[in-house]
């Protein structure tokens, strides 16, 4: 925790969801997540539209009981064996998607909502100092109406972060701003966020958001964890096909492996692993196209060119199979044909045949 937040009285908290289970009705949504938010971090649950973030989130809230496990803060279980601890008391601050403000109330009531259990002059004392955290000081009489989806989303952020929680929950935070409001606005919560100290959990689907936000990513599909770690640790080691793909387009082709070395239809390199069938990835922009042959390089023939202003995709056939392409504008002369790929051995991903896609 870093010295303003101390000085602000914050403590950020250690959560865990632990083999937790949840379903509605007589589905299963979320089987057996164990995870845990460590203090002052940026953890970020990532997943396709209906892998159970916000299930999760609402665990953590108390806005949902689990069927099945425990949700523990700083080791005590607050939900779970028996124990349910209401949302009120469990330091947990809620931020939603559509900012959910108030249009009736001004911007200043809007943060003081939820800290109805303070004498009304600390309320507004405490309102006025989150609006300056967020760099909101002189807003205070404006209406919701008045401001820009950015000015909304901090009025949002300043109301979550008033009561001064040890655990802050977003659910898809920036998903209601304009794309070009969108990075300015993130790089300057992201700023809040680490000046507020408190552990903060965001729900996204979009894997840049995460990657740009979060100190570690635990990736989700159709309820379980897929994948923990850092943003790096998930781009430059996915464990699978499914976590491979959901950073960057890729190209899924077959491989063998016989004797050390990896044959694949991209060239071949050492490898250490058993003899048999894999499954290789190589994303879009690890592939080189090159218009004259080298050392080791593949031929291939272009089937298709899209210009993108910086980039171009490129839709290549190399020895039977389509792949794809992503090469800076400009680098390719135009009307070529015929050229030839190549691809570093550490951009090639190896996978256990049949396909990991779970
Ligand atoms: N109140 C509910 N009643 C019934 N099913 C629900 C309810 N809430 C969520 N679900 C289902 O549970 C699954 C997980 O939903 P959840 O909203 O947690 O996923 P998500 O990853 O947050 O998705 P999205 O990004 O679309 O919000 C989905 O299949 C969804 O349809």
């Amino acid at each position: 925790m870093n010295v303003a937040a101390r000085q602000m009285g914050q403590t950020a908290a250690r959560l865990r969801f632990e083999n937790i289970r949840h379903g509605y009705d007589h589905r299963d949504v979320i089987s057996d997540v164990t995870l845990e938010a460590h203090p002052g971090e940026v953890l970020c649950l990532l997943g396709p539209s209906g892998s159970g973030k916000s299930t999760l989130l609402r665990i953590a809230a108390g806005l949902e009981m689990p069927r099945g496990g425990r949700l523990l803060i700083d080791g005590a279980t607050v939900a779970g064996a028996g124990a349910f601890l209401p949302p009120e008391k469990r330091g947990i601050g809620l931020m939603f998607q559509d900012f959910a403000l108030f249009p009736h109330m001004t911007v200043i009531a809007n943060v003081a909502f939820g800290l109805a259990h303070l004498p009304k002059l600390k309320q507004v004392e405490a309102a006025r100092e989150a609006l300056f955290r967020v760099g909101l000081a002189g807003y205070e009489g404006k209406y919701p109406h008045m401001l820009s989806g950015g000015e909304q989303q901090r009025v949002a952020l300043a109301r979550a972060l008033a009561p001064r929680p040890a655990v802050l929950m977003m659910d898809e935070p920036f998903s209601g701003l304009d794309a070009r409001l969108k990075d300015q606005v993130r790089a300057d919560t992201l700023a809040i966020l680490r000046e507020s100290g408190a552990t903060v959990i965001i729900v996204t689907h979009d894997p840049e958001e995460a990657m740009g936000m979060a100190d570690r990513i635990a990736l989700l599909k159709d309820g379980a964890l897929v994948q923990q770690g850092t943003p790096h640790d998930l781009f430059v080691h996915p464990e699978t096909l499914f976590a491979a793909s959901f950073f960057s387009e890729i190209n899924i082709l077959p491989g063998v492996v016989e004797g050390g070395s990896l044959m694949t239809p991209l060239g071949a390199m050492a490898i250490s692993r058993p003899d048999g069938p894999v499954t290789i990835a190589v994303r879009h922009s690890d592939i080189r196209v090159l218009s004259h042959q080298t050392d080791g390089a593949i031929a291939a023939e272009i089937t298709g060119r899209r210009y993108l202003g910086t980039a171009e995709h490129l839709d290549l056939q190399v020895d039977g199979h389509h792949i794809r392409a992503r090469i800076g504008a400009g680098l390719l002369q135009k009307g070529a044909v015929r050229v030839f790929v190549e691809v570093a051995p550490q951009s090639i991903l190896v996978f256990e045949n049949p396909d990991q896609t779970s």
